[in-house]
């Protein structure tokens, strides 16, 4: 797995917004919002393009237009809906596949409650939001389901990394790419990032 992590000064101060302690639930929203919008910027990068002449101004004109069937962007509920808006702002036009897992609190195993992916899933790049990539589990789950649903290209943004959960998913999916506002320094004894932004799906969805 290859992991860019942010070096964008926007990116850098607006996750930083996010780690205060008594951040409102509104704030915490907007920032997931506008932090994936930046990561997609980057995430978007090599998406190839192909010429196309159209009736400009002043006549034809030779213009840009991105190639294929494009992207499905894979939000892993819950906490990756916080992303979302975020991502379609730049890619409206992509099918959204949602999966959903939740880690199990004592055994942190991902369990699976959801899964609906685009029919066409083959052709499109897959572009998995979550907040957190901690002990890994999630991900590799949501990356197994994908590649058994047929995806041969995979990328994924993630607000905050744990280096634990990098190396798993890295030793089993090194074909995969990531795109990280930033890695943390490690899990806590019960999995949880550190220093990290809490349970982000809690902050996001104002549950606690
Ligand atoms: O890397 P892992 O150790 O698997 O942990 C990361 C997962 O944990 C959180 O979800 P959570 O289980 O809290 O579900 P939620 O989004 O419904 O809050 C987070 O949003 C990731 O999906
Ligand atoms: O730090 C963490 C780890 C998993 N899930 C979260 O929401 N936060
Ligand atoms: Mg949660």
């Amino acid at each position: 797995m290859t992991v860019h992590v942010a070096d964008h000064p926007l990116i850098k101060h607006k996750l930083g917004l996010m780690r205060k302690h008594d951040i409102s639930t509104k704030d915490f929203r907007d920032l997931s919002s506008e932090v994936a919008r930046l990561l997609t910027y980057e995430a978007a990068k090599d998406l190839p393009t192909q010429k196309k002449t159209i009736q400009g101004w002043a006549g034809s004109v030779e213009v840009d237009e991105l190639k294929g069937k494009k992207i499905t962007i894979v939000p892993i509920l819950r906490a990756g809906l916080g992303m979302m808006n975020g991502v379609i702002d730049l890619i409206p036009s992509a099918k959204v596949s949602v999966v959903g897992y939740y880690r199990n609190e004592e055994t942190l195993m991902p369990v699976e409650y959801y899964v609906k992916t685009a029919n066409d899933i083959e052709e499109r790049i897959a572009l998995i939001l979550d907040p957190m990539l901690a002990t890994g589990g999630t991900l590799l789950a949501t990356i197994d389901t994908l590649k058994k649903a047929g995806c041969r290209r995979i990328k994924g943004l993630f607000l905050v990394a744990a280096p634990e959960g990098i190396k798993k998913v890295t030793e089993a999916h090194p074909d995969v790419e990531i795109y990280v506002a930033a890695v943390d320094d490690r899990l806590n004894e019960v999995g949880y990032i550190l220093p990290g932004l809490g349970d982000a799906g809690d902050k996001i969805f104002g549950t606690k």
